[in-house]
This record gives structure tokens, C-alpha cells and sequence, in this order.
């Protein structure tokens, strides 16, 4: 025999949940792909039997409201339960269906802590393919600004924002400038065009018919026939193809093949002059273009939640860009992330990390300007340096290249994935990967898989690596959250407790206690969905949206009943709580 329960739940959500009264043991019923928001679903007799139907509560999890549809009992399992999207706003809580999920299947040790970005581009830029990247982990999705257009990156950012509003997800958007490095043209249209050895090739600042005639680049900047000299050697995409040039006839500059490959459009050049890296032209380019400022413009407008500069050389540049910002951005706060790709932004690494609202460790320029065997103690040094400061950390480019055309990374992709994590980089990034690979989804489940495997390796193996964590305050009210931060996520580890909670306005509490690096996951309950976004970057921060009052006791059971109504918590859980509202550490069992 079967009955029929109708409930409502205001998302898709990937589960059932049956409890019985008091909310001491669940029953899951996976329920994928609900198609709406009213739900019938069937439940068979020796399940209804299950459930001692005297008194079991019916839960749907979705997003949003608790679902609670209704009390079963002997007479009423059958009856059509139905209920109305109620005006429970207040008590409402987001959460994406992905986390709900990995919480209730694995519990709180085994979700992943490292975050991960996806560069969208033509192979992902659908919105099936943007949800399947969401479902797949993806954190925040990067728009790179040298490519494509800005209506086809406003679909994107439509996309994602769709997604966040319909499943729940929030998913940050990261624009990401151009810069006004030297680099090719877009090879008019055309994927790629193979250099081979000994063949010779134009680079031009001529702009080409089309079709672009054989063997021709343009080059995107008027100097570079007088400032290239003949055998200066040229490097496509830091050493990818390399030229030398032969002959310079006008603004024509002719180069003989030395080392072939591919070359894709607007690949990055660098010339070279008796061993050292030429950079007069570069130090005289502004950090951000007139293009980029336009950029800006288009990413303000949109309210995109972060803006990464591309070769940053000083501290002034973050700061100017800030207070551009914040004059135009009425309210919404747009973080800065500063790219680390250039020899000055070493130079100035402390200062500009300082300015900026977090860095990227973006390897595939860095390493056209420094020797390649100097990457990894350079990211070791950029990581190890936003972690003391309290900046958010991404790793980026090359972690599983190969799989831009093959299904499986190569076994030193994945020692060099597992070293950013156990470098406790915030996030890694995919680039090509994600954005044209044949395999955007496989990319990303060997990030997650690598993530939660090296995370619980150090856990288990106790390797703390005691870091220094220096004072950050720089206000008397900041030096007492960051004590107590430093302190509740020692107490998480000594008590082993299975999560923090920080209620959060504008996020800073979460992002001490992040940078304590503890063993148990942190729910950051914040209170816009803004900042819920931006905290989606950082290291082990579940991110909730949920509206909360300075009245600790009150939202602590408020959020107890919510979460356990979804099946997230369950009674003698321990937690450790902190707040912005109320300097204090609470410890309890949930009731
Ligand atoms: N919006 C886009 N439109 C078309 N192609 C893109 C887009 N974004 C990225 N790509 C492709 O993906 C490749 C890798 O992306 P990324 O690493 O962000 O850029 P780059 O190679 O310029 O550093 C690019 O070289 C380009 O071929
Ligand atoms: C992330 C990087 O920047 P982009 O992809 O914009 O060149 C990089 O150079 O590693
Ligand atoms: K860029
Ligand atoms: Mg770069």
C-alpha cells in the first residue's frame, strides 16, 4: 500500500527527512531533482510502518524555511499534508542543498575546508554547466576580464545570481582585470596556431585583415619595434613557444621559432636580453588600464563581490582602487584581491597584501617573470604571509593542467594540488580547466577529492604546524575578537568539538577564527546574503544566511532548531560559540 504526503519545501532540496518526536533519530529518503515547489512524494507502507506512526514529524529540508509539513500520526499517514510558504522569513535559514547534504551524510569532520574558484568560459558558461560546477563545490566563480565581452560576462554573472536565488548556493562572482601587460592579439577568432621550429613569424602592432594572413601575431602595444632589439628572445606564455627576433623592418618585428607549441590568443609575452627579463615598458604601464576602469565600472554595477587586479606592483594601487570603490559602491563592499604575478609585486609583497583584501598567487605570470624553480618557495612565502595578515589566499594556475585535455591529472598535478592545501591556502583555482577543457566538472572533483583527502591526512596525523599568528588589531575592541578567536578554535581542538559557530555582521569574526585553521568546521552565521557570499572564499567557513538579534541565547536556540529540524546538528553535539554581538566563548552540548 502507498501513501501520499504532500509538503512543501521552498527549494529543491536532496532529502527527506522523517524524524520522530522528540528529533532524536531521522530517516533519510533521498529525493532528487524535486521538480517544484510542491512535492508529492510517496511513501510506501513498510515505510510509513518504519515510523512508528504514532507521533513522527515530517521534514522537508530544503532551503529557506524549516518544511515542516505536518505530524504523523495512525490516522492522518495518507492524509494530504500541505504547507503554505509561510511568513517565517525571520526564522529562515540559507544554506546551499550541496553543504546541507555532505553535513548530513559525512557529519562535520569530513566536509572540505579549502575553497574552490572556477574560471567560467566557454566550456562552463551555460547555466546546466554553471549548476553542475555549483553541485560540484565551486565557491566562486572568476570572470576573466582579457576575454570575451561584457554582455557575455553579464550573462554569466545573470547566470550565477539565478542559481544563488533558485538552489541556494552562494556562489561568490570574482571579476578578474586584464592589466596592461604586453600581450598578443585574439588570433583573429581562431582557438590556437601552431608555431613550429624554425618557422619564422611577424609580431606587429599593425593590425591585420582579415583572415589574419600566415605566420602574423599583432601585439597589443605601440613601443614594442623600437623597444625589442634583434636577438632579444621573446617567450609566449613565460616559455610555452619562444622566439628570437631576427629582423626589425618598421613596426614589423620578425622572429625565428626556437622552442614550437601552441599559441593561444592573447597569450602573455615577455622579452628577454642576455639572460634577465626586460621590464623597462611593463614599469611604465599603469597597473589598471583605461580598459580596466571601465571594467570596474561594469563590475560595480553589477556588484560583483570581488575585484582581482592583475599585476599589481605597490600598495598605492589597492588603495586607490579602494576609495574608488567605496565612493561609487553605495553599502556594497567589494573585496580587492591582488594578484601576485609580477617581480615588483614581490618587492612589495607585505604592503600590498596589507592594502588589499586578500591575494592571488597567480603563477602562470609570475612564473614568466621569475625563474620557475623560484614559484613554489614564492607561494610558500605568499601564503604563509596572507595567513598572519588575516587575507584570504588563492592558488592559482596549472594545478591540473593535463586535464584541460585529458580525464585524469597526472600524478605531480595532484602532489602540487595537495601542497597548496596543506599549505592551508584558502582556495585553489582552476583556469584553462574550467574555463575551455574538455573536462571542467572532472577538474573540479579531483580539487574537492585532493582537498578533503590532504585535510584529513594532517588531521589525523595531528600536524599543526604551530604558525606564528601575530597580532592583527588595530583597535583595542579588535585585539579582544582576535583573542578570542585564538582561543575558541584552541578550545575546539583540545575539546574536540564538532563545530564552531560565529554569528557575524560584517564577516571579521569568521575570518579570525578561519585563520586559526581549527580542526572542527566553522558555521558563520551572517546576516546579508553580501557578505555570506564573500565569506564563501575563505578556509573551513560554512556560510549561513540568517537574521539574528544581540541577544546570544535567543539565537543560539534559534539556530539549535533550525539546524537540527534539517538534520544538520542533532542534540549533544558540542559546540563552541562566538559573536561580534557579545565578547564572550559559549560551550554546550546541543540541547
Ligand atoms: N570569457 C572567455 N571567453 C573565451 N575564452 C575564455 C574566456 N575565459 C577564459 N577563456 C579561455 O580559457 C583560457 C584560460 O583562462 P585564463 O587562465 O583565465 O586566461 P589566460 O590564459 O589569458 O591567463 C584562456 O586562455 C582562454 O582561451
Ligand atoms: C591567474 C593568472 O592571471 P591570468 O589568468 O589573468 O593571466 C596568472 O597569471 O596565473
Ligand atoms: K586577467
Ligand atoms: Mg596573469
Amino acid at each position: 500500500m502507498s501513501q501520499s504526503l504532500k509538503f512543501f519545501t521552498p527549494s529543491r532540496s536532496p532529502y527527506l527527512t522523517i524524524s520522530k518526536l522528540p528529533a532524536t533519530s531521522y530517516t533519510r529518503f533521498p529525493v532528487i531533482n524535486l521538480p517544484s515547489k510542491k512535492h508529492s512524494i510517496t511513501i510506501t507502507k513498510s515505510l510509513s510502518s518504519d515510523l512508528d506512526a504514532t507521533s513522527s514529524q515530517v521534514l522537508a529540508s530544503g532551503n529557506g524555511q524549516s518544511g515542516v509539513s505536518g505530524v504523523l500520526s495512525a490516522d492522518n499517514v495518507g492524509s494530504v499534508l500541505s504547507h503554505a510558504p509561510s511568513d517565517s522569513g525571520a526564522a529562515a535559514i540559507e544554506v546551499d542543498a550541496v553543504t546541507e547534504a555532505e553535513l548530513k551524510e559525512n557529519g562535520f569532520r569530513s566536509t572540505r575546508r579549502t575553497k574552490l574558484v572556477c574560471t567560467i568560459g566557454p566550456a562552463t558558461c551555460g547555466f546546466e554547466q554553471l549548476e553542475a560546477l555549483a553541485v560540484g563545490g565551486m565557491n566562486v566563480a572568476r570572470i576573466n576580464m582579457c576575454h570575451g565581452t561584457r554582455e557575455w560576462h553579464q550573462r554569466v554573472i545573470e547566470r550565477v545570481r539565478r542559481l544563488n536565488e533558485e538552489k541556494g548556493f552562494a556562489v561568490a562572482i570574482m571579476m578578474d582585470t586584464e592589466g596592461s601587460e604586453i600581450h598578443m592579439g585574439d588570433l583573429g577568432g581562431a582557438a590556437s596556431a601552431k608555431a613550429e621550429d624554425g618557422e619564422i613569424w611577424t609580431f606587429s602592432v599593425r593590425a591585420f585583415g582579415s583572415p589574419r594572413p600566415e605566420r602574423t601575431i599583432n601585439v597589443n602595444y605601440d613601443g614594442f619595434a623600437e623597444d625589442v632589439k634583434v636577438g632579444d628572445e621573446l617567450l609566449v606564455d613565460g616559455g610555452m613557444v619562444r622566439f628570437e627576433v631576427i629582423e626589425k623592418i618598421g613596426p614589423d618585428v620578425k622572429c625565428r621559432c626556437t622552442d614550437p607549441g601552441l599559441l593561444l590568443p592573447r597569450a602573455n609575452l615577455t622579452f628577454w636580453r642576455d639572460g634577465s627579463l626586460v621590464r623597462e615598458r611593463n614599469a611604465m604601464l599603469p597597473t589598471i588600464s583605461s580598459k580596466d576602469w571601465l571594467d570596474i565600472d561594469f563590475g560595480i554595477a553589477e556588484g560583483v563581490d570581488f575585484i582581482a587586479i592583475s599585476f599589481v606592483k605597490s600598495a598605492e594601487v589597492i588603495n586607490h582602487l579602494k576609495s574608488y570603490i567605496a565612493a561609487r559602491s553605495r553599502g556594497s563592499d567589494i573585496a580587492v584581491i591582488a594578484k601576485i604575478e609580477s617581480i615588483d609585486s614581490l618587492k612589495n609583497l607585505e604592503d600590498i597584501i596589507q592594502a588589499s583584501d586578500g591575494a592571488m598567487v597567480a603563477r602562470g605570470d609570475l612564473g614568466a617573470q621569475i625563474p620557475l624553480e623560484q614559484v613554489p618557495s614564492a607561494q610558500q612565502r605568499i601564503v604563509q604571509l596572507c595567513r598572519q595578515l588575516n587575507k584570504p589566499v588563492i592558488v592559482a594556475s596549472q594545478l591540473l593542467e593535463s586535464m584541460i585535455e585529458y580525464p585524469t591529472p597526472t600524478r605531480a598535478e595532484v602532489a602540487d594540488v595537495s601542497e597548496a592545501v596543506r599549505q592551508r591556502a584558502d582556495a585553489l583555482m582552476l583556469s584553462g580547466e574550467s574555463a575551455m577543457g574538455q573536462f571542467p566538472e572532472k577538474a573540479l572533483a579531483v580539487l574537492r577529492s585532493v582537498s578533503v583527502r590532504i585535510e584529513k591526512w594532517w588531521r589525523e596525523e595531528k600536524r599543526h604546524e604551530a604558525m606564528e599568528l601575530p597580532d592583527v588589531g588595530t583597535s583595542f575592541a579588535d585585539s579582544i575578537s582576535e583573542e578570542i578567536c585564538n582561543s575558541a578554535a584552541k578550545m575546539a581542538n583540545n575539546l574536540e568539538v564538532d563545530a564552531l559557530f560565529v554569528y557575524t555582521k560584517t564577516g571579521h569574526m569568521a575570518s579570525l577564527l578561519s585563520r586559526c585553521r581549527p580542526d572542527c568546521p566553522i558555521f558563520a552565521f551572517t546576516t546579508t546574503t553580501s557578505v555570506r557570499r564573500r565569506l564563501n572564499l575563505q578556509w573551513g567557513l560554512i556560510p549561513f544566511r540568517l537574521s539574528f538579534s544581540d541577544d546570544m541565547e535567543s539565537n543560539l536556540n534559534k539556530t539549535f532548531s533550525l539546524l537540527k529540524a534539517r538534520g544538520m546538528i542533532k542534540s549533544g553535539d558540542l559546540v563552541i560559540a562566538v559573536s561580534d554581538m557579545l565578547q564572550s566563548i559559549q560551550v554546550m552540548n546541543v540541547p
